[in-house]
């Protein structure tokens, strides 16, 4: 897919642009605070109809005012789009070819970015938390239906914990707790399902581009590290009784605790580096690569799942690659993804692998060619 065009007013230091995007390579050079990661953040947000640095919508809007639109018009396979995005305090409002979307779900997806910042190293070196809002973040995308899901999950689980917070060990509603624990396996379930499923194929894509980035000497595996010991990821329904086994399990120390202890809210994923843990004993610079397969990986998913490839949005992060990782990336991503890149000086990127490249001058929240 290609983004034609996008256009912003009143996001963030954005009071009015209009900017076409016709290249392949679209190069925003500038100084610190300009507003380059404000307009990759604007294309994201089309995509997934929030940013990926913030989850408060309302930061998004500029000072200036009390709403703010992103509108992009973006060409696919079975051809040319627009959407319109609007944030105010009564929420958000989201529009394809000019019809309002009653449901946001029908939007997001319309458009698939990758985005690779240096706060990806995170989901290597951080918190288990991180790496559920990669996993989140990348399934929702592929399949909307994902994130109502989570919803629905994310509900359950904070009336649960609501529950567990006032209970004591001999006060407890056994029948009220039996609903919850069968509704937060039942949305748990799916959401482990496509986890498993999705950590799976992104596995064997990391493997291969990890493999070429370092000359074949490293080898990256990928593992889902489920809240609770399973191996009955196929079949739904003996799943679904393991996660109701672990609940009366773990019932006591919940009620002891006042918060659930076992479910998708609690899962992780682990990398592997010839075998050791990349968190624990891999260096920067191996942490690095992992980071950046995981999202090249991420590139031919979305290929794979949707039958198109995304945008890529690279946020201050070719400077932080070494030559070879740089024209690695520039390589696989050249030829197949309309790529928008963030720099503070031309002499980090290495222009002279780049084709097709328009190069921006962002100043104050304005751009120009
Ligand atoms: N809601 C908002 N309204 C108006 N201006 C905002 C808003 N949010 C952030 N800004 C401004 O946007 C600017 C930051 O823009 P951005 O994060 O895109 O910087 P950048 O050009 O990517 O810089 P760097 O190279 O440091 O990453 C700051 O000047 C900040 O004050």
């Amino acid at each position: 897919m290609f983004l034609n065009s996008i256009e912003l007013q009143n996001y963030r230091n954005y009071r009015e642009l209009k900017l076409a995007t016709p290249n392949k390579v679209n190069v925003f050079l500038g100084p610190n605070a300009q507003g380059k990661t404000n307009l990759l953040e604007a294309i994201f947000a089309l995509a997934l109809s929030k940013s990926h640095r913030t989850s408060k919508d309302k930061e998004l809007i500029g000072w200036q005012g009390d709403t703010a639109r992103i509108a992009g018009e973006v060409s696919k396979r079975y051809g040319n789009v627009t959407l319109d995005l609007t944030y105010s305090s009564q929420g958000k409002k989201a529009k394809i070819n000019g019809l309002e979307q009653r449901k946001l779900s029908n939007f997001i997806g319309s458009v698939n970015v990758v985005m690779f910042a240096p706060e990806d190293l995170e989901i290597v070196k951080g918190s288990p938390g991180v790496r559920r809002r990669f996993l989140d973040m990348e399934i929702g995308q592929v399949q909307p239906g994902y994130l109502h899901t989570l919803t629905q999950y994310g509900k359950v689980l904070q009336q649960r914990n609501n529950y567990l917070k006032t209970a004591s060990p001999g006060s407890v509603n056994n029948a009220m707790l039996d609903v919850w624990n069968m509704q937060l396996a039942e949305f748990g379930v799916k959401i482990m399902k496509k986890r498993k499923h999705f950590i799976h194929k992104l596995q064997t894509f990391a493997e291969q581009i990890h493999a070429g980035i370092t000359n074949g000497t490293e080898k990256l595996t990928i593992h889902y590290r489920p809240s609770f010991d399973t191996d009955a990821m196929q079949d739904e329904s003996v799943l679904f009784d393991q996660f109701m086994i672990k609940l009366t399990q773990v019932k006591d120390q919940e009620i002891r605790r006042g918060v659930t202890l076992a479910g998708p809210h609690r899962d992780d994923l682990a990398f592997f580096i010839n075998g050791k843990e990349a968190q624990i004993f891999g260096s920067q610079g191996q942490q690095r690569t992992t980071a950046l397969s995981l999202k090249l990986a991420e590139i031919e998913l979305i290929n794979e799942e949707i039958g198109e490839y995304p945008l890529l949005l690279l946020d201050d992060v070719l400077s932080e690659l070494d030559q070879n990782r740089q024209t690695q990336l520039i390589e696989t991503f050249q030829d197949k993804v309309q790529t928008f890149i963030t720099t503070t000086g031309l002499e980090s990127v290495n222009m002279a692998k780049l084709q097709d490249a328009g190069i921006y001058h962002v100043r104050d929240g304005s751009v120009t060619i």
